[in-house]
């Protein structure tokens, strides 16, 4: 299918979003009016320049106020049309979006709405161009797709069809039943946004929070598959007003546009395939290969983080169980968790961070192939000293994602790039090491405000994860929120933090702070191993442990076992979930130790707030 992109999703000047769109790979183009206003080119030669660049200009959009005005109203409305069609020839635009009314003129006459579009459509006959009716969700007399149908259907022109934008439709709760009825061919344009789910205003909600594909909470993979089944075979348009993107580097919204849409297309033929079938995309991306488990995280260490962060780990149990051969790299390994120091980026300063995730799979070159499918570029495979090969890409938030073959230990494996010292490593995934800590139960990853719905849709896309929770609290510096995805087999999860509302200077929280969850499946027994071999940590305020006695009357015994482990809890309706942390280390690094009883699925969101006031007394104490 074609792809394309309203220039009202990019930040720029029209262009800077024409060439950020073509660089990104789109077909075409929604021109909105606005942007062409303000350009210093004339329609010809935006036209020019859309034709170098291998774009289509797709539409021209909007024209607003039209419909429904009676005779002396209509005669003014079908002048200035006159005008934006002269436009739009020169411009090389075969279609002009009509959206539905919210001016106090119009009246609600369905009869005369269709005979006023007769008219434009005739018009816009005459010079070989199309109108596609919109409705918009706050429209004065028409706000559902049905009404605008039901208009266009009483018009009978064959220039005049249907714009469906699946924001209207689905902020509406509406959906696409009785599309099954409407022809096909009077389908002309289709607009996709996702949109988080919020009670609010719907123009709001409309105008400042739509998102790309995938970074919402909207079904649109169905929605596609109606509109498919219905005959809608034009180009698959993305219209998106953010706030965020509206001020984001172009060029990277267009690639985070183009993947949210080639994502889309994948769900689409794996929710939908008789909807897809029509529209199968050659270079579609290879599936993402199931993934086995995290192979290791990687830290970049300081020269005073490094020790610290190794005694930690040594006291947690871990054992140091290699150095690399060639590059200033240690290993530390307990049961299946591997936590690999890398000290070499030291003199880029002390920054303490997760520099790496790598994830086991089968077939790295198929996970790599899908990378660069979804325009992330895979690095060429590194050699390692021992005739290893490993893939890996780098995430937009800067984090290396490698593709390790699994088995480690193979001959091949990337193991082999590690001089190994024989501790550690003799436990294998599965077995609990020393503290009982059997391997990484979760990642998370905190992300600047600006590129939070990016990074959920990346990583996502990248390894095959689903979106799995969302939670937002407020935590002592701000409100945060969460995003977890995770695979099916709950193998590989990823939480996602950020800042709900861009961070001022002042909040004096741990910048971005990023952690590491091992899992135990006795959270007491790794808990009093940690005290006595003198892990860093975290005390948590009495006042928690009150209000967990008045909120979940846990046992008496329990209680005081929580108590005096530091141990903080939750549980659902699936099961329970026992947690612990380290201070921080270093700048923005910390562990964290869980235990999951039953089918609890979450990360224990209640409880961040008190973590995370824990962690500003620690280190201002
Ligand atoms: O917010 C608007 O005005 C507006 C304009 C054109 C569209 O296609 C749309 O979905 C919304
Ligand atoms: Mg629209």
């Amino acid at each position: 299918m074609r792809r394309s992109i309203a220039t009202v999703c990019l930040s720029g000047t029209l262009e800077d979003k024409l060439a950020a769109a073509a660089a990104a790979g789109f077909d075409g183009v929604e021109v909105f009016e606005n942007d062409l206003i303000a350009s210093p080119l004339t329609p010809r030669r935006i036209r020019a320049r859309c034709a170098e660049l291998g774009l289509s200009v797709d539409l021209y959009q909007p024209f607003r106020d039209f419909e429904a005005v009676g005779p002396r109203l209509h005669e003014r409305a079908l002048r200035r049309a006159e005008r934006k069609f002269d436009l739009m020839e020169q411009l090389g635009a075969p279609m002009m979006l009509v959206c539905s009314s919210v001016s106090p003129d119009a009246v609600d006459d369905d009869d005369l709405a269709a005979g006023e579009l007769h008219a434009l459509a005739e018009r816009a006959a005459a010079r070989g161009l199309k109108v596609a009716y919109e409705a918009l969700a706050w429209g004065r007399h028409v706000d559902t797709w049905e009404h605008s149908a039901e208009i266009v259907r009483r018009a009978g022109h064959p220039a005049l069809g249907l714009c469906l934008d699946s924001f209207h439709v689905l902020s509406r709760g509406g959906d696409l039943g009785a599309l099954s009825g409407f022809p096909g061919e009077k389908l002309f344009f289709l607009q996709l946004s996702d949109a988080p789910w919020l009670r609010m205003d719907v123009l709001q909600w409309s105008r400042h929070y739509r998102l790309f594909p995938g970074q919402g909470g909207f079904d649109l993979a169905a929605f596609v598959s109606r509109v498919l089944a219905a005959g809608y075979r034009g180009p698959l348009s993305l219209e998106v007003f953010n706030d965020v993107f509206r001020q984001s580097a172009p060029d990277r919204a267009a690639v985070d546009a183009m993947r949210s849409l080639i994502t889309l297309e994948e769900d689409l033929g794996r929710r939908h395939p008789e909807a897809a079938a029509a529209v199968r995309d050659p270079a579609a991306p290879p599936s993402a290969p199931e993934p086995a488990g995290y192979a290791f995280v990687e830290l970049a260490v300081g020269g005073t983080s490094g020790p610290q962060i190794a005694q930690a780990l040594a006291a947690m149990g871990f054992a140091h169980a290699g150095r690399h051969r060639s590059r200033p790299v240690e290993l530390w390994q307990q049961g299946g968790a591997r936590v690999l120091l890398d000290s070499g980026a030291a003199a880029a300063g002390e920054r303490t961070e997760v520099s790496a995730l790598a994830v086991g799979t089968g077939d790295p070159a198929r996970a790599a192939r899908r990378a660069e499918a979804l325009l992330t570029p895979a690095h060429p495979p590194a050699d390692g000293s021992a005739g290893t090969r490993l893939t890996s890409v780098n995430a937009p938030d800067g984090t290396r994602v490698f593709f390790c073959r699994t088995g480690a230990d193979a001959p091949g494996g990337w193991l082999g790039d590690f001089l190994l010292t024989g501790a550690g490593h003799a436990s294998p995934a599965g077995l609990a090491g020393l503290a009982g800590l059997t391997g990484i139960d979760h990642v998370a990853l905190s992300q600047p405000f600006d590129f939070f719905d990016e990074a959920t849709l990346f990583y996502r896309s990248l390894l095959g994860l689903d979106p799995q929770h969302d939670a937002e609290y407020a935590a002592p510096f701000g409100l945060v929120r969460s995003r977890a995805v995770a695979d099916a087999g709950r193998r590989v999860r990823i939480v996602l933090d950020g800042t709900v509302l861009r961070r001022g200077t002042w909040a004096p929280g741990v910048p971005d702070p990023q952690h590491i969850a091992f899992a135990t499946d006795d959270i007491f027994a790794t808990a009093r191993v940690l005290r006595e071999r003198g892990a860093p940590l975290l005390a948590v305020s009495e006042n928690y442990y009150d209000d967990l006695d008045a909120r979940l009357a846990p046992d008496p015994e329990l209680l005081a076992a929580m108590r005096e482990c530091h141990v903080l809890y939750d549980r659902d309706e699936h099961g329970e979930f026992f947690h612990t942390y380290t201070a921080v280390l270093g700048s923005r690094i910390f562990f964290e130790v869980v235990q999951r009883v039953g089918g609890y699925a979450g990360y224990g969101a209640v409880n961040a707030p008190v973590r995370m006031a824990a962690h500003h007394a620690a280190r201002t104490a």
